[in-house]
């Protein structure tokens, strides 16, 4: 299935850059870490990637084998994208190797993977369902300054995206990864619609669409734009508040279909602090031109960061 925001940013984004050209001899798979229609992704090493005889840990999206010429086209369109986006909170894309019948493209490895699971990993219901041991549970919940931290790294990386003219049309949590020391990064290696399948509604039989994270205008003319990711980006911040609950999770597809042709939109989540709520408003604006730009947001965002860091006086 093609991609098709790899075509449609293509004309006003900066010049494309080849994808540099990794040798297979230099890659070993070591592990199996997700599974999609089209081929696998694993954990694996990759020496002399960043620094001469050194090991870098990556993650390898692989394209079967048997793969068609035009999801060969998709995966150098893909490739050729992902080597022209750079930024702190974008995964970075190494490079390709299509020396074998099993092209790959490899990323840097995120240990906490999807930020969705990462949230009900770290959420209420997961602390309930640990036994007992106090101390275990609250090292584990994710504070309202954490949970302020991770959401200012995912509109930095939609800022960066918005400023290359580049539309993602599928930012939610579980398009994103999680590092080392809640890093996040917006990334993801195309298996969201068979691991999250449930996030998505089969419209007339082909398209398969984020319905729950998508504005009226997207829903009713199937139009994506800087302001319809805005959107999504609001949805984006419901999920992390409310710990990686599915949005409307009340409803089926078509009723959710019915509320956002209505403008309803989603309510605010009771640990929601004010400016996060601000913010989930201005970015679900019936008309994209009222909505709020994410140069604005990722403002707002930082003007809330002091306030929300705990300083521990250094005795
Ligand atoms: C945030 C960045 C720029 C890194 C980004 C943006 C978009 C995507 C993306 O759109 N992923 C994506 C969707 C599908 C997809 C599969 C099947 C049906 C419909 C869409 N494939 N991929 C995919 C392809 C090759 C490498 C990795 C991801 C990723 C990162």
């Amino acid at each position: 299935v093609d991609n098709p925001n790899y075509c449609v940013s293509r004309k006003k984004m900066n010049p494309l850059k080849c994808p540099k050209t990794v040798k297979l001899q230099t890659i070993l798979l070591m592990r199996v870490i997700g599974e999609g229609a089209f081929g696998r992704v694993f954990l694996g090493t990759c020496a002399h990637l960043i620094k001469k005889n050194e090991f870098t840990i990556v993650a390898v999206k692989t394209l079967k084998g048997n793969s068609s010429e035009s999801l060969k086209r998709d995966f150098e369109r893909e490739a050729e994208m992902l080597s022209s986006l750079e930024h702190e909170n974008i995964v970075t894309f190494y490079g390709v190797c299509t020396e074998s019948d099993q092209w790959m493209m490899i990323f840097e490895f995120m240990e906490n993977g999807d930020l969705n699971k990462f949230l009900r990993m770290h959420g209420p219901d997961a602390a309930m369902l640990r036994a007992g041991d106090m101390s275990q549970e609250l090292q584990q919940q994710l504070t309202k300054e954490q949970l302020m931290k991770i959401v200012i790294q995912i509109a930095s990386g939609l800022e960066y995206l918005a400023s290359q003219h580049f539309v993602h049309r599928d930012v939610a949590t579980r398009n994103c990864l999680v590092g080392a020391d809640l890093v996040v990064k917006l990334g993801d290696f195309g298996m969201s619609r068979d691991i999250y399948c449930t996030d998505y509604y089969k419209v007339d039989g082909t398209a398969i669409i984020p319905v729950r994270w998508m504005p009226p205008e997207s829903i009713m003319y199937r139009t994506f734009t800087v302001e319809s990711d805005v959107w999504s980006f609001g949805v984006t911040l419901w999920e992390v508040y409310t710990y990686g609950k599915q949005p409307w999770f009340e409803y089926s597809n078509i009723e959710v279909i019915e509320h956002i042709k209505n403008h309803r939109t989603l309510r605010r989540p009771p640990i929601c602090p004010d400016v996060i709520y601000k913010i989930m408003t201005g970015c679900w604006k019936s008309s994209p031109q009222d909505r709020l730009t994410m140069k604005e947001i990722t403002r707002l965002l930082e003007t809330e960061l002091p306030s929300t860091l705990v300083y521990i006086d250094i005795i």
